[in-house]
């Protein structure tokens, strides 16, 4: 509730360095077409760039951007708060967050001051990488995502919000990292405004891909309370999997969290297979069908395990394919309760059930699975427990992923 906010947010790193009383609002989105946990990515990086701007003493506040609108979504569903998917006073403990809902409240539902359309250098990246951004002429697709109105306001997506308006809106070219926007916001015609959304926030990478501060911003993105519940329920009864045996219990603040390769999982395999719009890039880098049942049977053999949990996009005939190539004794279990959960939180307790298996192999490059094992890293498994990749039918010794490991100082 919003009650709930105003307290989380007054106790965060109030202590550390002093901090402007005048509250200032980042808003942002992301390129319409990319998928949650790619999302969940540049929610790092934004993140990032609020705890620099806050170092800096100024008193920003980021409002998180609905859900809605997914491409991968199999129900069309908009304006979802962050907090049927994350504990919010978890992310609260990184850097203050509020939910949009919330923002338009306090700001009485004026105009957003300015949105800023974050694109790339028309001319590319040059010889040499610099951090820099410029205020340029708006490139496709800027200009057809923002219309001025005749009040002279700016219309745009605004999560499906269709009330929403901007007072000004600019289009910069960028380079750079979540540092980079930091400084675009405190050291340009920007600095004064009080609300500013960056529309196209995946433009800016991370100041420092798997540093401390990354997985700071990871670690707070803990699950809604409810869909760790209904996971636990789940691995309960169906995998005889709980925190205590399987050595993965968590504390109840991340800021606690300690350095640990302990964790046993579940005795189960957990399965990370993509399917769908991933086979077109990269169907060279996944299995066949036929391909993934084998490596799930010999690994399942290797491990001695009789149980799968399958995380998978996969359509209902592909899934079946699959099933009909495993051995009997092969148990596989999905967490398929469409009427209680939406899409999305499906896909969290998919990875969280992934994420808690003695051990895991995931599909090649999707953020699908690096968030996986992000929370194996978390969790505390052994490395080879975690970083493994799905080798398409040919190359059956594919190079396995890179070992991004969790840091903590
Ligand atoms: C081809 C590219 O793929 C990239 O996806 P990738 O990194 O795998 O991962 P995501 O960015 O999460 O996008 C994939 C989406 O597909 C669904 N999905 C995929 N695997 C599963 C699963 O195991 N269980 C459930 N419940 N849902 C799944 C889910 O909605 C998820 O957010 C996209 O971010 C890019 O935008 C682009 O589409």
């Amino acid at each position: 509730s919003k009650d709930d906010h105003h307290h989380t947010v007054s106790h965060v790193d109030s202590n550390k360095y002093s901090i402007a009383t005048e509250k200032k609002f980042l808003l942002y989105d992301v390129n319409f077409g990319e998928g949650f946990n790619l999302r969940r990515d540049v929610y790092m990086r934004v993140a990032n760039t609020v705890r620099l701007l806050r170092e800096s003493g100024e008193n920003w506040i980021l409002v998180l951007p609905p859900w809605g609108r997914l491409h991968h979504w199999q129900r069309m569903q908009v304006a979802l708060s962050w907090r049927l998917f994350f504990d919010i006073e978890s992310l609260n403990r990184f850097i203050p967050v509020m939910e949009f809902e919330d923002f338009l409240d306090e700001s009485e539902n004026r105009p957003i001051d300015q949105v800023i359309y974050l694109q790339h250098y028309e001319e590319g990246w040059g010889t040499e990488y610099v951090r820099k951004f410029d205020e340029r002429k708006c490139l496709p697709p800027a200009d057809s995502h923002y219309k001025k109105e005749k009040d002279s306001k700016w219309r745009g997506w605004f999560y499906s919000y269709e009330d929403v308006r901007a007072s000004n809106f600019k289009c910069i070219s960028i380079q750079g990292d979540s540092g980079t926007l930091k400084d675009l916001l405190t050291h340009s015609n920007f600095s004064s405004m009080t609300s500013v959304m960056v529309d196209r926030a995946e433009t800016i990478l991370h100041e420092n891909f798997g540093d401390v501060n990354y997985w700071k911003a990871r670690r707070s993105m803990r699950y809604s309370k409810d869909l760790v519940e209904a996971a636990n329920v789940f691995r309960d009864k169906y995998l005889d999997s709980d925190d205590e045996n399987d050595d993965t219990e968590m504390v109840p603040d991340w800021r606690k969290e300690r350095a640990k390769r302990t964790a046993k999982g579940g005795p189960y395999l957990g399965i990370h297979w993509r399917r769908r719009d991933f086979l077109y890039a990269r169907q060279d880098q996944l299995p066949s069908i036929k391909g993934t049942a084998e490596i799930l049977e010999k690994l399942c053999e290797k491990l001695k395990l009789n149980r799968i949990y399958l995380a998978t996009d996969a359509p209902e005939e592909e899934l079946n394919e699959l099933k009909s190539y495993l051995r009997k004794g092969l148990q596989v279990f999905r967490f398929t309760d469409t009427q209680k959960y939406n899409d999305g939180q499906i896909a969290i307790i998919d990875q969280y059930l992934c994420a808690h298996a003695a051990h895991f192999i995931g599909s090649y490059e999707s953020t699908f699975t690096f968030r996986i094992q992000e929370d194996r890293e978390i969790l505390g498994f052994p490395i080879p427990a975690t970083f493994n990749r799905l080798c398409p039918d040919n190359i059956p010794e594919c190079e396995q992923p890179p070992k991004w490991k969790i840091v903590y100082k």
